[in-house]
């Protein structure tokens, strides 16, 4: 007889199913109510599809003459869905650990910035690495990320700023979406930076002229699947008017805009992204209360990014004012090299003290919510039938621990399944 599933995960202690009615994304009071099962079962086809999540009792009649290719007995164990990370820069060369100590040391991003490190800094190195090196380092980085618990993850360029190496940047991560499990959603982020010798304007013209209609040719041929496009809309780097004309014309070639905002100076950038429809604005450190507002009725994501506000000592954003306000809270780990944190439970649990998230808040905003801000919450972000089979098997029998242990996730996380597949399994090592 054929084996009938791929994967059956029996008995644990809690599933955490985040939300059970097809919500696209949840509000406060949603978040609040997540969506819970104690002791409960689930049942992944080889389709990589969800065929049955519910009490273990009923799943264990439902499938009694049912053959699987694995089981997991998750007694003890509590299942989660795999976590999205929403925001994230992992392809580059050369790390920035010398920048770290300068930052300890009083120096702010911008100093680093305007004295052509940071971004130009990694720019250089990225632009003389080839696309081997660049492929095998992201490669590793994502493994990590999987490691962690990610199973979707949003992967940006913007580390060549020109087209060569912006293209060299997207073709590498669209190798990564070709040859691994972990899912990308692709970002092109040609405006992460203004090249040296050119103003905001002409970068943008650039971009308009240049880069774009090269995007959407390797588009429409297949060649590359790129669905957001980004800009660093931040005083010193994008203004507001060249931000708006990039992202009118990504919109034009069928890009979702996602981009980041109001993070070191206040400029409008979520009133921006509300108004152009975008479906994220990131960071928001500097975010007005007017664009708190226009965020929540655009239904625009806000993705946080707690790593970064830590790291760079800023003032945290206005997690709570957002929720209270209406707005879709996604997180993400922003992951690059200023600021190298590959873990979503950390990136929860910074959200949780820093930016006084519940735990229920802080994983709806890393599993739902930042599935909505990629366009994938019809594929992602809870275990609903039907759904992507993607889920965390942590070994502990509530499942906050895996927000509680701050870096303990290494040990806590016992199993990952993508489309129900084992693809990390934790093993002991004993040394005696
Ligand atoms: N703020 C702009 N971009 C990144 C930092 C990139 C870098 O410093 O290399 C961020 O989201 O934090
Ligand atoms: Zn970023």
């Amino acid at each position: 007889m054929s084996v009938q599933y791929r994967l059956l995960l029996e008995n644990a202690e809690q599933i955490v199913v985040v939300c059970s009615k097809e919500e696209d994304f949840l509000l406060e009071d949603g978040m609040r109510n997540l969506a819970i099962l104690e002791r409960g079962s689930m049942v992944i086809g080889h389709d990589g599809l969800i065929k049955a999540v519910g009490p273990a009792d009923s799943i264990r009649n439902q499938f009694s003459n049912a053959s699987f290719e694995n089981i997991i007995n998750c007694t003890g164990k509590c299942i989660l869905p795999g976590f999205v990370d929403a925001h994230t820069h992992p392809v580059w060369a050369g790390d920035r650990v010398h920048e770290f100590a300068m930052k300890l040391a009083g120096a702010t991003y911008m100093d680093i910035h305007q004295a052509g490190g940071g971004i130009n800094y990694t720019v250089e190195h990225t632009s003389a690495a080839s696309e081997e090196e660049l492929y095998n380092s992201f490669k590793h980085r994502l493994e990590r990320m999987l490691r962690a618990g990610t199973t979707l993850v949003e992967c940006k360029s913007g580390y060549g700023l020109k087209l060569k190496t912006e293209l060299k940047m997207l073709k590498v991560i669209e190798r990564a979406q070709r040859e691994l499990d972990i899912a990308i959603s692709s970002t092109y982020c040609g405006a992460h930076s203004v090249p040296k010798g050119k103003s905001a304007e002409e970068a943008a013209d650039d971009i308009i002229a240049h880069h774009l209609p090269a995007l959407k040719q390797m588009v429409i041929n297949g060649e590359l699947h790129v669905e957001n496009i980004d800009v660093f809309c931040e005083k010193g780097v994008f203004d507001l008017e060249s931000t708006k004309r990039i992202l009118q014309e990504g919109k034009a070639i069928g890009l979702h805009l996602n981009f980041h905002g109001d993070e070191l100076n206040p400029m409008n950038s979520a009133e921006l992204g509300a108004n152009l429809g975008a479906h994220a604005v990131s960071h928001l450190e500097e975010i007005s209360d007017e664009g708190i507002a226009a965020l929540a009725k655009a239904k625009c994501s806000a993705i946080l990014l707690p790593t970064t506000a830590y790291i760079l000592r800023l003032k945290q954003p206005r997690a709570r004012d957002m929720l209270n306000a209406g707005v879709i809270v996604a997180l993400g780990s922003d992951f690059n090299p200023n600021a190298y944190c590959f873990s979503m439970p950390m990136v929860m649990h910074l959200a949780c003290v820093n930016m006084k998230m519940s735990l229920k808040e802080a994983l709806a905003a890393a599993t739902i919510n930042a599935a909505y801000s990629l366009g994938r919450a019809h594929t992602h972000g809870s275990l609903e039938v039907g759904k992507q089979g993607d889920a965390v098997v942590i070994n502990a029998s509530r499942w906050e621990h895996v927000i509680y242990q701050f870096g303990g996730h290494q040990e806590l996380i016992e199993y990952v399944v993508i489309k129900g597949k084992i693809v990390w399994k934790y093993e002991k090592i004993l040394c005696l």
